[in-house]
Formats: structure tokens, sequence, C-alpha cells
């Protein structure tokens, strides 16, 4: 093989594939193109080809540097799917073609206490989707790219007819409300849920607690989220945690307050 220059490829570069991306390079919160490589599918991995990333505030924290730890160029993007090109020989949840998503994790030490009880986003050793180092030394570049490569291990499937553009937001948002949510015992019908902000969380909040057949009250600084909360996502009141009348009758009534 050789490069661009007519000179033969190192054997990092044999290695690697091309990739594009959008990618930070300081605090200003401008993205720009950036051009990067991936490793080339080992026997475990998936190739994706990135179809929809959702956006997620810790992105926009990891671009602007607002949690200090950020070495840029940054690709952000955790909520990633996409359509899988390729399969390594040892991979067997996948074949070419399937939808599948890859949320904030892309490795973890497989070996830890752990990783065996299924825990790995408490591994010591873990290696975040960006700003992470992977374990060929190389950094870890997100989903506001055209392609990942991923361990099939930490690669989610999306059942065939699942929309992909509207299950982006699950591989993040989705799964940081609903684990809590199942874990203290949400999902049963008759609870009365509180949402603090409608945002990128919020909202999946509001339409789990839906579906589990709860009350849900979402608790907003924005006025203007009043219809969006109730007629589209289905809350059954809506409080402006801003508005000192309604918190306060709130309070006093100890119900939801009327949409
Ligand atoms: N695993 C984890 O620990 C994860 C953590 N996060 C973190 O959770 C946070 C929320 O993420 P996301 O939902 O994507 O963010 P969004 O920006 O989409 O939503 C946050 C919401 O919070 C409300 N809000 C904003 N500013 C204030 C304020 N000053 N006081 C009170 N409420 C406010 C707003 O809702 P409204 O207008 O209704 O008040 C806003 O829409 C982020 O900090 C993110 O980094 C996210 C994903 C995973
Ligand atoms: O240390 C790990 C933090 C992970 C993380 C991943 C995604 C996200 O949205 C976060 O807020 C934190």
């Amino acid at each position: 093989m050789e490069n661009g220059n007519n000179a033969a490829a190192s054997p990092e570069e044999v290695r690697r594939s091309p990739a594009f991306g959008w990618a930070a390079r300081d605090t200003s919160g401008v993205l720009s193109p950036f051009t990067f490589s991936r490793r080339k599918n080992g026997e475990n991995d998936v190739t994706i080809k990135i179809l929809y990333c959702g956006i997620c505030h810790s992105d926009l924290h990891s671009v602007k540097n607002e949690w200090q730890n950020s070495v840029y160029p940054i690709v952000p993007g955790h909520e990633i799917v996409g359509v899988v090109t390729e399969v390594g020989g040892k991979v067997d949840r996948f074949k070419v073609g399937d939808h599948a998503g890859v949320g904030c994790m892309v490795n973890s030490c497989r070996s830890c206490h752990e990783c065996a009880g299924h825990h790995e986003n408490h591994c010591p050793g873990m290696i975040l989707t960006y700003n992470s180092t992977d374990v060929d030394g190389t950094v870890t570049y997100g989903g506001y790219s055209d392609s990942v490569v991923v361990e099939e291990h930490f690669a989610v499937r999306f059942p065939a007819g699942m929309p992909v553009d509207r299950g982006a937001p699950l591989l993040c948002a989705g799964i940081t409300v609903y684990s809590p949510m199942k874990r203290f015992g949400f999902d049963v019908p008759g609870k009365h849920i509180g949402v603090v902000g409608l945002g990128g969380l919020g909202h999946v909040a509001v339409k789990f607690g839906k579906a589990f057949g709860a009350k849900v009250t979402v608790i907003s600084t924005s006025p203007s989220k009043r219809q969006e909360a109730v007629e589209r996502l289905g809350a059954d009141a809506f409080l402006v945690s801003k508005d000192p009348d309604e918190m306060k009758a709130a309070w006093r009534l100890g119900e939801p307050w009327t949409a």
C-alpha cells in the first residue's frame, strides 16, 4: 500500500482507515471539519457507518471544557446509530446491514469484578467513546463523524423496524433516566414522578414515566415548554419553578398542578 505521497505506508497506516468528523479545537463551542483515522476492524469488532448521532449536554460540557478534562481536538457524540458495514470473524451478534448503536463507552478491561458483574461502567479501565485513550494508545473520537469501529460487546442491536433517528437519544439520555427509574421501582403504575428540567434527559423521563403508568409533573424554568410537556409528551402537570405562586400552590395541594 502507498500513501498519498507515493511513499510506502507505515505499519501504523496499514492498520488504520481514514475517517471524517467534526471537532472542537478550543472552548469556543465551534466545531470544524477534521480528518483522522480509526483502527481497522478487528476480529471482535463491528464497523458502523454512522447515520445519526444525538446531542447530549455532556457533549457541550466537553466541547467547552467545562469539566476541565478536554483534550483537543475533540470529536463529540455518544448517542450513535448507524448501519453495520463490517464484522470481525468472531462477531456473532451482528451482521452487515444490521442497525446498531454505540453509547458513551467503547471498551473496558473485561476482567475485573465490575466487568464480570456486567457493570462495565464502573470499571476503572473503562474507555469512553471520545476524549479517552484507547487500548492501542490512540485517542477515541465520537459520533459526530462518518464511522466508528467498536468491540461488539459495546454495540447495541436496534430491532428491525425501530426508527434509528428516534432511537439515538436512548443511548445516553434514555439509559441515564431509565436505569434509576427501574432500580428505584418507578416502573409500576400509580406512582407520581417529578421531572426537573425538560431537556434531553428530562423529555425521555417524561415518556418513560407515562409508559410506566405514572402521573408525571414537569418542573421547568421555561414557561414556553408547557405545551410541549403536556400536549406532545403527555405530562399530567407542568410547574414553572421560577413562579413562586405556582410552586407554593403545588406545595399546598400536594397534588399535580393542573396542566
Ligand atoms: N450518566 C450521566 O451522569 C449523565 C449526565 N448527563 C448530564 O445531565 C445534564 C443534563 O443533560 P441534558 O438533558 O442533555 O441537558 P439539556 O441541556 O438538554 O437539558 C437540561 C435542562 O435543565 C434545565 N435547566 C437549564 N439550566 C437550568 C438552571 N440554571 N436551573 C434549573 N434548570 C435548568 C432546562 O430545562 P427547563 O427549561 O425545563 O428548566 C434544560 O433544558 C448535563 O449536565 C449532562 O452533562 C447527561 C447524560 C448522562
Ligand atoms: O466517567 C465517566 C463519565 C461518563 C459520562 C458519559 C456520558 C455522559 O453524558 C456523561 O455525563 C458522563
